[in-house]
Order: C-alpha cells, then sequence, then structure tokens
C-alpha cells in the first residue's frame, strides 16, 4: 500500500516529461451549415473576438447570424474543401508531424508535440488531458499566429487558464507570444517569394494581407496592426524590394464598424483599375492555407482585381509544410523551451542538415 509520503507516481523516478500544443483559429468538421453553426456559435461568442457588449450580441448572434451566415459560409468552405477536410486542419495535422519529426532529430525524442484549435475539436482541453495523461509536467503553448492579437494569441492563453482551473497539480506552462519579426519566420517568407518569383517572375506590386480586426482595438492598444507592418518592412528588406512595391492591407472584415485598412479586395480593385497590371498576394498573418486566403483571397480577391482591369494576379501560397518554415518553428520552440530541453539543442547548421532527414520521417508519419 503507498504511503501518504510517497512521490506522486508521474514524478517517481522518471524525469519531467515536456509537450509542445500547437494551436490554430478552428474549423467546422464539414462543409455544411449544421456543422458550421457550432463551430461559429462557440467563435463568435468568445468575448475577446466579439466585444460588443452580452446582451445585445447575444441577441444578433443567435437572431440573426447563427441564421444566416453557416448556410453562406458553407458554400465557401464547400469551394476549398479537401478529400482530407478542412485545410486549416489539415496543414495544421502535418505540421505538428513534422515538428515532431524535426524536435526528434534535434535530440529532443521525449517530448510530446500534440495540435489543438482553439475553436471545436481537437479542442485545447483534450489536448491537455492527453498531455498530461503521458506525464507532461511542462507545456510550451505555441499559438499558430504570427502577430499577437487579444482575438487570437490571447483567446489561446486563457483557454489554457480555463482548463488548468480544473487542474489540482499544475504543470509548469509557457507560450510564444507573437513571432512575426522571427528571422526564420522572415526567411520562410523570403524564401516563398524568392521561389514564387523564380517560376513566374515578379509582378508590379507584392501585396501582404493580414487578416483585420476591428478598429477599436488598435484605439485600445491591441499592437496587431504594429505588428503586421513589422513583418511587412522586415519581409520587404529580406526581399530588398523597393518600398513603394510593397503594400500591406488588411481582409476578413467582419459586420459594419471600421476594420484596419486599407481594406484588401478595395486596395486590389484600385490597383487594378489604376493600370497596375500584374500582383503578387501573400498572406503572411496565417501559417496555413485556409478559407480566408484561398476562398477569399484567391477567389474572390482574384477576380475583383481582373473586373477591375488588372491582368495578372498571383497568390502566394502559406507556409504550410514549407521546410524553411518547419525549421523556423523547430528553432522557435527549441529557444522558448530552454532549459526543458534535455539536451543541449545542436548548432543551427546540423539542425538544417537534420532537417531534410526529419522531413521525409515526418511526411511518411
Ligand atoms: C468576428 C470577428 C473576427 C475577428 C476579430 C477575427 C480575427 C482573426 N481571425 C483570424 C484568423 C482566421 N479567421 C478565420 C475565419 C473566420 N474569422 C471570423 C471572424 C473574425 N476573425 C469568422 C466569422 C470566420 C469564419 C469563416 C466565416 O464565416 O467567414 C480563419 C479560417 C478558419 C478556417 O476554417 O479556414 C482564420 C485562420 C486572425 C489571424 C484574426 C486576427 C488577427
Ligand atoms: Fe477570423
Ligand atoms: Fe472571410
Amino acid at each position: 500500500m503507498s504511503q501518504y509520503w510517497q512521490e506522486p507516481a508521474y514524478t517517481h523516478g522518471t524525469a519531467p516529461r515536456t509537450g509542445v500544443l500547437l494551436v490554430n483559429l478552428g474549423t467546422p468538421t464539414a462543409p455544411t451549415a449544421a456543422a458550421l453553426r457550432p463551430y461559429l456559435k462557440e467563435f463568435l461568442s468568445d468575448p475577446r473576438v466579439v466585444e460588443i457588449p452580452r446582451p445585445i450580441w447575444w441577441l444578433i448572434l443567435n437572431g440573426i447570424i447563427l441564421n444566416t451566415r453557416p448556410a453562406k459560409s458553407a458554400k465557401k468552405y464547400a469551394s476549398v474543401w479537401t478529400s482530407e477536410g478542412s485545410p486549416l486542419k489539415v496543414h495544421t495535422e502535418k505540421q505538428a508531424k513534422l515538428l515532431a519529426g524535426f524536435l526528434a532529430q534535434a535530440g529532443q525524442r521525449e517530448l510530446h508535440v500534440s495540435w489543438a484549435m482553439r475553436y471545436g475539436q481537437p479542442s485545447i482541453r483534450s489536448q491537455l488531458d492527453a498531455m498530461r495523461a503521458a506525464g507532461c509536467t511542462r507545456i510550451l503553448v505555441v499559438p499558430l499566429y504570427p502577430q499577437y492579437a487579444a482575438s487570437t494569441t490571447a483567446t489561446v492563453v486563457d483557454e489554457v487558464a480555463n482548463c488548468l482551473r480544473h487542474w489540482r497539480n499544475l504543470p509548469e506552462v509557457r507560450y510564444v507570444r507573437s513571432f512575426g519579426d522571427d528571422p526564420g519566420y522572415i526567411e520562410a517568407l523570403a524564401a516563398s517569394v524568392r521561389a514564387h518569383w523564380q517560376r513566374n517572375g515578379q509582378a508590379d506590386r507584392l501585396v501582404l494581407s493580414f487578416h483585420g480586426i476591428p478598429r477599436r482595438s488598435l484605439d485600445l492598444g491591441d499592437p496587431y496592426h504594429c505588428e503586421c507592418y513589422k513583418t511587412g518592412r522586415l519581409l520587404g528588406e529580406a526581399l530588398k524590394l523597393a518600398p513603394e512595391r510593397l503594400i500591406v492591407s488588411f481582409q476578413s472584415r467582419f459586420g459594419k464598424a471600421e476594420w484596419l485598412k486599407p481594406y484588401t479586395q478595395p486596395t486590389l480593385e484600385e490597383l487594378g483599375g489604376s493600370g497596375v497590371g500584374s500582383v503578387d498576394v501573400m498572406c503572411p498573418g496565417f501559417v496555413s492555407d485556409c478559407l480566408e486566403t484561398l476562398e477569399e483571397i484567391n477567389m474572390e480577391c482574384r477576380e475583383a482585381f481582373l473586373h477591375a482591369g488588372g491582368k495578372q494576379f498571383s497568390y502566394i501560397p502559406c507556409l504550410n509544410e514549407n521546410q524553411p518554415w518547419i525549421e523556423a518553428l523547430t528553432t522557435l520552440s527549441l529557444n522558448h523551451l530552454g532549459n526543458w530541453l534535455s539536451i543541449a539543442p545542436p548548432d543551427a547548421a546540423s539542425l538544417a542538415r537534420q532537417a531534410s532527414r526529419a522531413r521525409e520521417l515526418g511526411a511518411g508519419a
């Protein structure tokens, strides 16, 4: 029989285990109105996402939005859905597998790497529970949003804290706040643009379209706007692109209030109508292609630009499973894991050598 002073099983004779949890926004389980409704309800009920006072917003959400938007959004999702499911889910899952492979190659085989969605499945709660069952006593949370916003990064941290409220024996927790100026991430973006230019030539303008947030959030002190412009500036510098050829804009406006400007679609229409023949468009605020990039940008905005008189619209995909990005994510994770690492991480050169081997392992997993 165990004695009351006995060490708990998870610390008894074993080294503390560390987990890495990648978190993205969330996505419906099917491109149908029935699947969209609970997803949108959970997402749009989050006071970090919609900051309208609750009784008013509750009436608008339940009385109007949840009766109209699910069907409209379902049609859009259907246009980008893949045989493996929603693009956001497919890429996030692959990124987690690749990261686990790269980290293992960097000597960190004991790490428990998993992924979750802030809204929908797999939930943060279920993945934290799995980490606890696996004996994790240290957890690094990596929200997959390069630029910090209260409506994205902060709500992930809220949810982690909310789940841990029910644990008696808390793990140590760290989180990556943002990485929009991380050299590895900027270089991964630059490599992707360079590769695109090599294949297709360089367009008259490079448009960087970020997801928008309400203008009011900026006025209240949300640093998202500044972080987007910093990413844009650093990417322009990495590409040695003249500042006048690079445009930052904001997409996905929701509702009637003012959001961050300039808005992407009117910007593209203006460019198309004013004789700018060709644009390359990229979405550096998303690490994975999703509805907002594949449908809103590569379908709706493409059409708007061409209709306004533009001649050539090129969409540069998100970083998805690109090797430089997975390497950057590995380095970012190693840096944040810091003194939690079981053995010292390798230097950058040997990490790069190991990366292609890890990629084969991860892709085959
Ligand atoms: C209602 C307000 C919204 C805010 C604020 C917001 C901020 C925000 N969102 C992302 C990233 C993504 N958003 C995605 C979809 C999406 N976003 C909103 C609304 C807000 N987003 C809605 C209603 C939807 C659902 C789709 C629709 O009905 O239009 C996605 C894609 C999900 C997918 O399944 O593919 C991402 C990713 C960021 C980065 C951000 C603030 C910086
Ligand atoms: Fe969004
Ligand atoms: Fe959208």
